[in-house]
């Protein structure tokens, strides 16, 4: 498949950039976009009519990438799922992050801590995907724990349950791919505003990609080198098909 992509490096300076004094967007606005991306396309993947159960286990790791997943976590309870959310490491750098858990505890969604056993909700007989919001683009190989741990038994548990990856497949390196042995196949994975190298690693057959975080205009895309993606109507994701 051909599309454009924008190496791991590149990716921190957009980001810097649309977070500068002159374009001035603040995280909390871009996580709540990637958030809602994510649980665009869950619900696309897992529309009400073609399934039976509506629990999503969502792992959220250290950093922004684990932010988008705490906020997908509060709008798939607003698209009428079941989430629940392991949080093994909390983020302690900005203080938005805990105000994230708070909502989620408004919402009524459980969030997990390493005390908790999070594994029960590892079930295919309950859940229906597992949000894999662990690590994005400042992801360096190889993993450290307590989250070695965890990539091992989604690992175990992937032909069971599908995984849909935020913006990387965890444990992948950004650039490379599944360079390092026993790497997670994502079923679908969410490439936020555009994707990363790794992406071209990725199987069509094995995994549906969708493009998210539809927050940049045209020149913008453009000076980073690639074109707007796509999007139709007011979607915040668009299907990049095999051609
Ligand atoms: N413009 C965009 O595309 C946006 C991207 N966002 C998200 O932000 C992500 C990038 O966020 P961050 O830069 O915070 O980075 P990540 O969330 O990828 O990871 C950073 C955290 O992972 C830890 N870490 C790195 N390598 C590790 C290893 N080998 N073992 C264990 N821990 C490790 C670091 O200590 C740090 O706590 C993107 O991938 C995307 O999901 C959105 O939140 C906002 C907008
Ligand atoms: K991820």
């Amino acid at each position: 498949m051909s599309f454009k992509t924008l190496v791991s490096k590149q990716a921190a300076l957009l980001d810097k950039d649309l977070m500068g004094p002159e374009i001035g967007f603040t995280l909390e606005q871009l996580m709540e976009l990637a958030g809602l991306s994510v649980a665009q396309a869950v619900l696309k993947e897992f529309p009400r009519s073609q399934r039976t159960k509506s629990q999503v286990l969502v792992l959220a790791g250290p950093g922004n990438n684990g932010g988008d997943g705490l906020v997908c976590a509060r709008l798939l309870k607003l698209f009428g799922f079941k989430p629940v959310v392991y949080y093994p490491k909390h983020n302690t750098k900005a203080p938005f992050f805990s105000k994230l858990v708070k909502q989620l505890k408004f919402f009524k969604v459980p969030v997990l801590n390493t005390d908790d056993d999070w594994l029960r909700y590892l079930n295919p007989n309950d859940t229906v995907c597992v949000v894999d919001a662990l690590f994005g683009f400042s992801f360096k190989p190889p993993v450290r724990e307590p989250f070695g741990g965890v990539l091992n038994q989604l690992r175990q548990a992937q032909d069971q349950i599908p995984i849909v990856s935020v913006d990387v497949p965890t444990g992948w390196d950004v650039d490379e791919g599944p360079v390092e042995p026993n790497c997670i196949v994502p079923k679908v994975l969410v490439s936020l505003t555009v994707p990363k190298p790794c992406a071209l690693k990725i199987d069509p057959l094995e995994t549906q990609h969708y493009v998210g975080g539809r927050f940049i205009p045209a020149e913008f895309a453009n000076k980073y080198g690639f074109e707007p993606f796509a999007y139709e109507n007011a979607d915040q994701v668009v299907k990049l098909v095999p051609e």
